[in-house]
């Protein structure tokens, strides 16, 4: 068994070390609310993140990030796209030797169109870096807390490090694969969120299947231009990181990004859907940045050039259907 460090203590932090604990493992999560870390030490529970289930009696947590760092070699990283610098530069000013970084986050950075491994790179200096990989895949963190059957892939360029996040994780409810095409589980997770953002949106119209089944289908083909024209193996986007991603995210009631289309597709305004939401929708700032890269690189992506300007500039939903279905005429 080993000592893993989880930083990040919303859904998907808690979901995961409640698996690793689970597991065996010696866990210690950091988060910067100190009622959360009260909550996780004292009642075992985790009510606003993940409400009604009883965490594992021994996962403990900790808002002191220096005794969290040291506490592992191995750091899973767990928080929105948005706070992926700040977090690691504040790691970086305490770390004391060689991690491993596992981080579980789905997005791109705007304007420099960084992935996050790319990030946490950038940020840890090169001596406290052993490596890094990603894990994605379809899984909503309440359903894994319930350890309802769930699969994902993890992905690193160093075949230890892929072995190393298969072993720590996988149980009789949780299975993982490996995959050596960082770049295509990164992006795949990522851009998904963009795609369930609409889905919402049409369901909220009011729209039915057809309508959801057309976005989700040209949505993987767009996915698959910007992903490959990265350096991605177009086969990732059929895996778990890929259309396994997209089916949950635009089917499923759990889903933030579909929740917060929806709400925009009955009417609210992007600002108001995000204050109800009051968990992270991390397909807008995503969409903010495909948006660049589609225009940077030349990629077409109607879907997300649109939903770009129903966010960002003010366009009717109604209006951005319209414009799709009216594109010029051209074959699959
Ligand atoms: N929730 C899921 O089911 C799920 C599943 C797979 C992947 N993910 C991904 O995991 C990542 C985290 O999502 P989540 O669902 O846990 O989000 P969440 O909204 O449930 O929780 C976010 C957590 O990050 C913390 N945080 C935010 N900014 C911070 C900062 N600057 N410094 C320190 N802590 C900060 C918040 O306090 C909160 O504890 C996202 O990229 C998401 O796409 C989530
Ligand atoms: O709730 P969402 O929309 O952030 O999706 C969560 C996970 O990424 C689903 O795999």
């Amino acid at each position: 068994m080993m000592k893993v460090s989880v930083i990040g203590t919303g859904s998907w932090g808690t979901a995961l070390a409640n698996v690793l604990s689970e597991n065996g493992h010696e866990v210690l999560m950091w988060g910067k609310t100190k009622a959360t870390i009260e909550e996780i030490n004292t009642h075992h529970t985790n009510e606003k993140y993940l409400k009604d289930i009883e965490l594992h009696a021994k996962l403990a947590a900790s808002d002191v990030l220096e005794d969290v760092v040291h506490h592992a070699e191995i750091i899973i990283i767990a928080v929105p796209t948005k706070a992926i610098r700040s977090v690691m530069q504040q790691i970086n000013q305490v770390i004391n030797n060689k991690k491993t970084f596992i981080h579980v986050s789905k997005g791109i950075e705007p304007h420099t169109f960084k992935r996050i491994s790319e990030m946490i790179t950038e940020e840890i200096d090169i001596e406290y870096m052993e490596g890094v990989a990603v894990l994605s895949g379809p899984s909503h963190a309440e359903e894994l807390a319930l350890k309802h059957p769930t699969t994902v892939a993890v992905a690193s360029e160093n075949e230890t490090i892929r072995q190393i996040a298969q072993d720590i994780f996988m149980n009789e409810y949780f299975r993982i694969y490996t995959n050596d095409d960082l770049v295509g589980v990164e992006i795949g997770g990522a851009l998904k969120n963009i795609i369930a953002l609409a889905a919402g949106i049409t369901d909220g119209l009011g729209y039915g299947d057809n309508a959801k089944a057309a976005l989700m289908t040209r949505g993987l083909a767009e996915i698959t231009r910007l992903g490959t024209r990265m350096g991605a193996d177009p086969m990732t986007f059929l895996g778990l990181a890929g259309i396994g991603d997209l089916i949950v995210t635009c089917t499923s009631v759990h889903s933030r990004n579909w929740k917060c289309g929806n709400m925009l597709g009955k009417g609210l305004t992007l600002e108001e859907a995000l204050s109800n939401m009051g968990m992270v929708v991390e397909g807008v700032r995503t969409t903010e940045a495909a948006n660049e890269m589609a225009d940077a690189f030349g990629v077409e992506m109607p879907i997300t050039q649109s939903l770009y300007k129903v966010l960002f500039e003010g366009l009717d939903v109604h209006e951005g259907v319209q414009n799709l279905m009216n594109r010029e005429k051209t074959n699959e």
